[in-house]
């Protein structure tokens, strides 16, 4: 077997994937030169397999596995893994769950003495017993389940990459029986889900069969996994959420596809990339070359997050933090940040939105910084009028947080940044999918002033302003693109939204459980909601956004043109062409105001940004940051994703400690060591 044994090479492996497509095509010049890639395969699996049940203490003679064969190339890597375990004394079944099975698979399986279940009456398997009853195909699917329910393993082959849609018939009935529906694994972020005691443990053959390879999504029934042994390259379901909550520890099997020139579908952010993000100190330096934020941040009924956006993009190595707000809150940062400076002057980034109320809260119409943010996002509105247009392009670039997110403009350049977590996308994209489809919901609202009403009143607030790149003060033209905000957008939601629409990815209606069901029913990674200009929307919330959130992320910045980062356990990234994703956090970042801190720390890595590298990686690399800063500061080795292991590297230790809680206040204390270590 080829291992990777260039460093390089071996970090690019384990922080790319790449979508089915891609994969079939880096395989084809190695499949054309007779490399046996299955068998390659294969032996990874047999070698993991039995290293889980070592694990266990279980030698493989004392054990009972179960293979779940799909008719595809998949089933035939479970068949010949089987077949080697077979042949080293493990009692195995491999139970069919199409009508063929891979033919010298099955061929293998049957010399090393293994049983076989089938379980279609309409399987035509040479030697196995066929067009039994309707009857008789139940009881032997209850079969299956009780002997995988009460083995030692199950090796999951039912399907790879090439899976179409919702897993359909016996596969999905086995699923739903051993498995979950679409569901995240409920477990708490500890150590310990390999060696578990509770058996069967789940060895999934590339991908676990059910989750959207390419997409990340959990769309039906699936077979969560202990690990997950994949071949050649990652595909995207194994970094993205919430497929890689479902897949546990990764084993990459080095194929020696040729990489060098493929653009991943989604890179995962690791210290090379984040430290590309930090500008060093030069030393000519002043603290204006440095980088200025500007903040529009924090209001009367949630200043706290004035001072955790201030202190945050203070630590993260910029030259000077500027602050405009009301003066409660320009008190309260004084006291925390006697070196932030009040009022407007010349910024390098903007960050508004964090701790400001959005559009449907009480009071919100008279809200000055709504009023203040209102007019400086009027400044990147893109009519298609040139002049306007790159005056734009021209602005510095800003971070659009929480409740600031109403007031984005409906088309905007890619150095606008919104950072919603789940709740605030699927308010988000109510509002702009209604916007699309032209029911203009929130001209009926009584809420609706609350957009038109800033403009009105700009001038009001005279202690701000703004002269980032733009010379002028706030600008009350364009105000007609604006929508106010939907009923469910509360900029200090907490996500929890009940779930109103779901999104199918199959024809449900046409169960396909036969040797090729590809072509039945084309997946999608689009939400089922999306709408057309003539339908109404219907209601996203927040639990489809974290069941489609790549799908989510990607809809947001085609309908508005900005960077778009989703804030979650996988924190994912996209601009027109990139998918980054940053799982360096442990679960105990969740908490009141770590939003607030992620703000302030993008807005710090965008004021010092410079032309090498774009608006998505900065922002994705400050979403690493902000990661390691939380691992830092609660001493926790957990991570939202970790590296995969690549196979014949040895094993990496899986993390140990698991730290204790923070607060918001802990992860700003710990950046500048983040930063440290980054750069290192
Ligand atoms: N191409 C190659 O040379 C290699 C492929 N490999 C394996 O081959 C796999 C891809 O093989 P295939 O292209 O044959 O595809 P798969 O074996 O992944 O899937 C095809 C099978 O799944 C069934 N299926 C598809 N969608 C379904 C759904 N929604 N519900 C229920 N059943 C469904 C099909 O009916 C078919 O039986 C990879 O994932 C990997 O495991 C490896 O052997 C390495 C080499
Ligand atoms: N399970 C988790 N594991 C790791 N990080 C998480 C998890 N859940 C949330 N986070 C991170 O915590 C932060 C929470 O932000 P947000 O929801 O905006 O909180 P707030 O509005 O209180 O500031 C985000 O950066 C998010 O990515």
């Amino acid at each position: 077997m080829e291992y990777a044994d260039d460093a390089d090479r071996r970090e690019l492996l384990l922080h790319s994937a790449y979508a089915a497509e891609q994969v079939r095509v880096m395989e084809r010049p190695l499949l054309d030169r007779g490399v046996p890639l299955m068998r390659m395969a294969a032996q990874a699996v047999a070698h993991t397999a039995a290293g889980m049940l070592d694990d266990e203490d279980l030698a493989l003679e004392d054990t009972s596995i179960v293979l779940l064969a799909g008719a595809g190339d998949n089933g035939g890597d479970g068949l010949f893994a089987a077949a080697a375990l077979a042949q080293e004394g493990a009692a195995v079944t491999a139970v069919a769950v199409g009508r063929t099975l891979h033919e010298e698979g099955f061929a293998a399986f049957v010399r090393a003495g293994g049983k076989v279940l089938v379980l279609d009456p309409e399987a035509g398997i040479p030697g196995c017993a066929s067009g039994f009853s309707a009857g008789e195909a139940g009881e032997r699917l209850q079969a299956a389940v009780s002997l995988a329910s009460k083995s030692h393993l199950i090796i999951d082959a039912m399907t790879g990459i090439g899976i179409h849609g919702v897993l359909r018939g016996i596969p999905a009935a086995l699923a739903s029986a051993l498995g979950l529906d679409g569901e995240v694994p409920d477990e708490s972020a500890l150590p310990g889900r390999e060696s578990s005691g509770d058996f069967p443990l789940v060895l999934a053959v590339d991908t676990p069969s059910g989750v959207g390879v390419d997409d990340g999504s959990l769309p039906g029934p699936y077979l969560p996994a202990n690990v997950t042994v994949t071949f050649g390259a990652m595909k995207p379901c194994a970094v993205l959420p919430p497929a890689t909550f479902g897949s546990g520890r990764i084993e990459l099997v080095d194929f020696g596809f040729d990489i060098d020139d493929v653009e991943p579908a989604v890179e995962v952010v690791d210290n090379t990339f984040a430290s590309d993000a930090v500008r060093l100190p030069h030393v000519d330096d002043g603290k204006y070359s440095r980088g200025v934020v500007g903040l529009v941040t924090g209001s009367q009924r949630y200043p706290g997050a004035a001072v955790l956006t201030a202190r945050a993009a203070a630590r993260a190595n910029t030259g000077m933090v500027r602050y405009l707000g009301p003066e409660r809150a320009q008190n309260m940062v004084l006291a925390a940040l006697p070196e932030a400076v009040l009022g407007k002057g010349h910024v390098q980034s903007w960050v508004v939105g964090s701790g400001v109320p959005s559009g449907d809260a009480d009071g919100a119409d008279a809200d000055l910084q709504r009023q203040t943010i209102a007019a400086l996002l009027r400044h990147y509105a893109l009519d298609g009028e040139p002049a306007v247009d790159d005056a734009a392009y021209d602005m510095p670039p800003v971070v659009v947080d929480a409740g600031a997110l109403d007031l984005l403009p409906d088309r905007v350049p890619g150095q606008v940044v919104i950072t919603p977590h789940a709740g605030e996308m699927a308010a988000l994209l109510n509002r702009l999918e209604a916007g699309r489809a032209g029911t203009r919901a929130d001209d009926a609202s009584p809420k609706a002033g609350g957009y038109a009403g800033a403009a009105d009143a700009e001038d009001a607030h005279d202690t701000v302003g703004f002269d980032g790149n733009a010379d002028s003060g706030i600008d009350s033209a364009s105000t007609g693109t604006g929508t106010g905000s939907p009923e469910t957008a509360e900029s200090k939601s907490d996500g929890t939204e009940s779930n109103t629409v779901s999104f199918p990815t199959a024809d449900e209606s046409e169960p396909d459980v036969t040797g090729d069901s590809r072509a039945a029913s084309p997946a999608t990674d689009t939400p089922s909601s999306s709408v057309t200009p003539d339908e109404p929307a219907a209601a996203f919330t927040a639990r489809d956004v974290t069941a489609y959130p790549l799908a989510c992320a990607r809809r947001a910045h085609e309908l508005t043109g900005a960077t778009v980062l989703l804030k979650g356990a996988v924190t994912i990234v996209v601009d027109e062409d990139h998918t980054y994703v940053s799982g360096s956090a442990p679960a105990w970042l969740a908490t009141a105001g770590a939003g607030d801190v992620l703000a302030g720390l993008v807005g710090a890595l965008l004021a010092q940004q410079d032309d090498e590298i774009t608006t998505a990686e900065t922002v994705a690399a400050a979403a690493y940051l902000h990661g390691m800063a939380a691992a830092i500061a609660s001493e926790s080795e957990q991570q939202g994703w970790q590296e995969p292991d690549l196979v014949g590297h040895g094993r990496r230790q899986r993390f140990m400690t698991l730290g204790h809680p923070i607060v918001a206040g802990d992860v700003i204390r710990a950046i500048p060591e983040a930063i440290a270590d980054v750069v290192a």
